[in-house]
């Protein structure tokens, strides 16, 4: 059997933690939709949904997109809110700038990448594990509706899924995501696909959670995929 795929949910307070939670996300992401991609949100923020969830579901923080601060100071500062992983976008930022950074939450930082960057998905990876990184995760820069299936082939997704896999970090793949994506995302074997605007009101990630898209979205990743049930 292949290992579960889980279901991250970037919400916006603790209401709407409370939301995914109830509806079995498995993982509860902080993070400002109004403020872009990677939007933070303010730490105290972060401290009450982490408060919400209470130990009942992984959480995560989004500490920015990376830019007009240092990488290491951006995730000292979410740190310090108690999210169990912390997220960044690492952008074109050296060695020595992502070893600062992962320092600064030892164990618990993921180097997020937009898939409309250009960058080696097979060496990234290996580069973020060298620097003491847990994970790594595909998102989108443009929330305008193109997925990230419209922006990378299969073939490299799951080269990034993989190279993950062999330098030991968490993968993650999000982006624009709707549910009729689940299916061929998940059969890449990501420890996470991620979501936010394919599970709120009217697709748009700026309005509310809606619970029963996050179930949905729960029950389509706990299908036997094709892989297992030949
Ligand atoms: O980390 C996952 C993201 O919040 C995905 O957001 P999105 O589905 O609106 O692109």
């Amino acid at each position: 059997m292949s290992p579960p795929v889980r279901l991250l949910v970037s919400v916006r307070d603790a209401a709407e933690a409370r939301v995914a939670l109830r509806a079995g996300a498995d993982l509860i992401d902080a993070k400002d939709p109004e403020r872009g991609a990677l939007g933070a949100l303010p730490a105290a923020k972060v401290q009450e949904i982490v408060a919400a969830i209470d130990g009942r579901a992984i959480t995560s923080a989004v500490a920015g997109d990376g830019t007009g601060t240092n990488l290491a100071s951006a995730v000292a500062a979410m740190a310090v809110a108690g999210p169990r992983w912390i997220k960044i976008a690492v952008g074109s930022a050296s060695d020595a700038a992502l070893t600062e950074a992962a320092a600064a939450a030892p164990g618990r930082l993921i180097g997020v990448v937009f898939a409309e960057d250009s960058f080696d998905g097979a060496d990234l990876p290996a580069r973020l594990a060298a620097a003491g990184f847990s994970g790594a995760m595909i998102d989108t820069r443009g929330k305008s509706g193109t997925g990230l299936r419209d922006i990378l082939p299969a073939a490299k997704l799951s080269a990034f899924v993989a190279a993950c896999r062999g330098s030991g970090l968490m993968s993650g793949l999000a982006g624009s995501l709707r549910l009729a994506d689940i299916p061929a995302l998940a059969a890449l074997g990501p420890d996470y696909l991620g979501f936010r605007g394919g599970l709120c009101r009217g697709g748009d990630r700026r309005q509310d959670l809606e619970e029963a898209r996050i179930a949905e979205a729960v029950a389509a990743l706990r299908m036997p995929r094709r892989a297992d049930a030949a």
